[in-house]
């Protein structure tokens, strides 16, 4: 039995369907990630979970509890909202002890419960604050504290960091990620950030247009996405996606790269049936920035690297590395090389290509040619 299972969900606004048919199950202590672009319906799918907002078919279990017809009060879930949601007239210990106080928790209680909380979060000298009084932060910390006090079966966090600066934010993630690892809770996340999902998810839902194109590990999901949206999505800078016709050679998948002067052939790893129904016909190879590199940069666990020749377009410095933008059969590909390998626009550069991690795709149903 899972801690959050979701059974064929669908939503719909009169004729538009919003959700259209979504299953995950997680496990007790895991760290769900819902993330996809605005308007996927990833909100609408934890209002749901939260009761916010009714499910026009399926099923929702928290535990072993269907709580379709359960209002949010008995869900036993705690919310931390984007827009942290605090009561401006109260102080910090107020709001921290509220949804205390409307369970009749006896106040001695209270008092430990808010000690507990404002020193896990470091907000005791806090307490006695008002909201306004407080960076965007601290606010943020004081939600997740009243969440927190309630102790319940589940957290649902709803971009709750989208209102920090950057620098804040990779702070606040972090101890997020802490606070989870320290307490073990399950956590359902929302997000449109590809590096907030990857950082602290167990689990990660890619969500588009009210599908979950994927769900898996972070790993799983970074090196074998389902299709091209998935792959496209995660990571930064995106995969490059580069039409090639795909042939078989000692039963290798070998494509080929034009550079603007010169046809390269590129042997892949051995090639799959569901590959193979592809010879003779035009796939999309992807290709993750970091696996096309400078020779000096490149290792590969299999050793059988191929090198390619390119002309460099644009350099991108971001500081321990250099992004080389080159062009392969008329698409800018983007390379991750040594500072000091990157080149300079116009001029030549080897790079190499670790052949095993490449993938293919196929270009009308978008799914990855496993
Ligand atoms: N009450 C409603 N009536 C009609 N359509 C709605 C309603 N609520 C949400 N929608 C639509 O449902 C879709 C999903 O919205 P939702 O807020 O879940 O997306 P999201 O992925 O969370 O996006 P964002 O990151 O922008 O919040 C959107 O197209 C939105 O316009």
């Amino acid at each position: 039995m899972g801690a959050l299972s979701i059974r064929n969900v669908k939503k719909s606004f009169g004729n538009t369907h919003i959700l259209k048919g979504i299953d995950l199950e997680i496990e007790k202590g895991q760290f769900l990630i819902l993330v996809g672009p605005s308007g996927c319906g990833k909100s609408t799918l934890l209002n749901m979970i939260a009761g916010l907002d009714d499910i026009t078919s399926g099923e929702i279990a928290i535990g072993d509890r269907v709580v379709n017809k359960l209002s949010p009060k008995d869900r036993d879930i705690a919310m931390v909202f984007q827009s942290y949601a605090l009561y401006p007239n109260m102080t910090v210990r107020k709001n921290i002890a509220f949804g205390l106080d409307i369970r009749k928790v006896p106040k001695p209680e209270q008092e430990e419960i808010i000690a507990r909380v404002a020193k896990t979060l470091q907000i005791e000298h806090l307490l006695d604050r008002k909201p306004m009084q407080l960076s965007g932060g601290q606010r943020q910390r004081v939600a997740m504290g009243r969440a927190l006090a309630r102790n319940p079966t589940l957290f649902l966090f709803d971009e709750p960091l989208s209102n920090l600066d950057a620098k804040l934010r990779v702070e606040m993630r972090s101890e997020i990620k802490l606070l989870h690892q320290r307490l073990g809770t399950t956590i359902v996340y929302v997000t449109h950030d590809q590096i907030e999902a990857m950082t602290l998810g167990d689990r990660i839902a890619v969500m588009k247009d009210g599908e979950v194109r994927q769900f898996g590990s972070p790993q799983q999901i970074y090196d074998a996405p389902a299709d091209l949206y998935v792959a496209g999505f995660i990571g930064s800078p995106s995969m490059n996606f580069i039409p090639v016709q795909l042939r078989e050679e000692d039963g290798h998948a070998v494509v080929e790269l034009d550079n603007g002067r010169a046809v390269q052939k590129v042997r892949l790893s051995p090639i799959s049936d569901s590959q193979r129904a592809f010879v003779g016909k035009q796939v999309v190879l992807g290709i993750r920035p970091e696996q096309l590199t400078d020779p000096e940069s490149a290792h590969s666990e299999h050793g059988n690297l191929q090198t390619l020749q390119a002309t460099v377009a644009i350099t991108e410095p971001t500081g321990p590395d250099t992004l080389v933008t080159v062009t392969f059969n008329g698409i800018k590909t983007v390379a991750r090389c040594h500072p000091r390998a990157a080149g300079a626009p116009g001029q030549q550069v080897e790079l190499t290509l670790d052949p095993t991690k490449a993938l293919l795709f196929d270009p009308t149903s978008e799914k990855r040619l496993a």
